[in-house]
């Protein structure tokens, strides 16, 4: 999508994406995986979503990138952090403590500014792109992250049924983006609830990523 839809909607306040508490499907299969304290997690698209308190208070190293500066500056507030603020090329990178949030569009930010990442947590992400945008999306993912292991959390519903975003990503969609660097495991696939029910029948899939190359 155009960065102008996005800051509308969140200037308009209509982001239904966004939740009051931690993603359950975050809490329920974070074990997988396998990050200790101190470890780094990369959270594309990260609005200002409570998940990233969660993974804080599991003592990780937090990097999110997001586009609304209000929504970034949100999360310092509520966490009482006073971020330092500086110029990164095209980006903000606001940071205090273990938290760092790049403000700003998600292909610009570079391997070298957020390296090394143990793990990514995708959820509204890949399925808040478009299918134009999607391949090239997990293409700068993986690059910028060296193909690390993922916890994606994706919707498999009728398209038809309403246009995106959130987007239909099914398993074999997710496939020709993944398969040849990750083993994909499924970690959950339960039907679509809250408030996008209203919207579309489907499911809703936890997929755990894990590099081909790792032991
Ligand atoms: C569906 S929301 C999901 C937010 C968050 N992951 C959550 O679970 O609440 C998608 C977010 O991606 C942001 N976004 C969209 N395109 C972006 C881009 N190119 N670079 C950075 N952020 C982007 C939007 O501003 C929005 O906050």
């Amino acid at each position: 999508m155009e960065h102008a839809f996005w800051q509308e909607r969140w200037r308009e306040n209509r982001i239904a994406f966004h939740e009051a508490e931690p993603n359950p499907l975050l809490t329920e299969n974070y074990d997988r995986l396998k990050l200790s304290a101190g470890d780094k997690v990369f959270v594309p698209l990260c609005g200002k979503s409570f998940d990233l308190d969660w993974l804080l208070a599991k003592g990780l190293t937090v990097i999110g990138a997001e586009l609304n500066e209000g929504a970034v500056q949100e999360v310092f507030e509520r966490l009482q952090l006073a971020p330092e603020v500086t110029q990164i090329g095209a980006l903000k990178r606001y940071s205090a403590e273990e938290l760092t949030v790049f403000v700003g569009d998600f292909f610009q930010l570079q391997a070298d500014d957020i390296r090394p990442v143990d793990a990514v947590y995708d959820r509204a992400a890949l399925v808040a792109m478009p299918d134009s945008m999607r391949a090239d999306y997990a293409q700068h993912l993986m690059a910028i992250t060296d193909k690390a292991r993922q916890l994606l959390v994706a919707f498999d519903y009728d398209q038809s049924q309403m246009s995106g975003p959130p987007f239909s990503v099914p398993s074999k969609t997710i496939a020709t983006y993944y398969d040849e660097t990750f083993t994909r495991e499924l970690m959950s696939d339960t039907a679509i609830s809250g408030a996008l029910a209203e919207r579309c029948s489907g499911q809703e899939q936890v997929w755990l990523l894990t590099p081909q190359s790792a032991p």
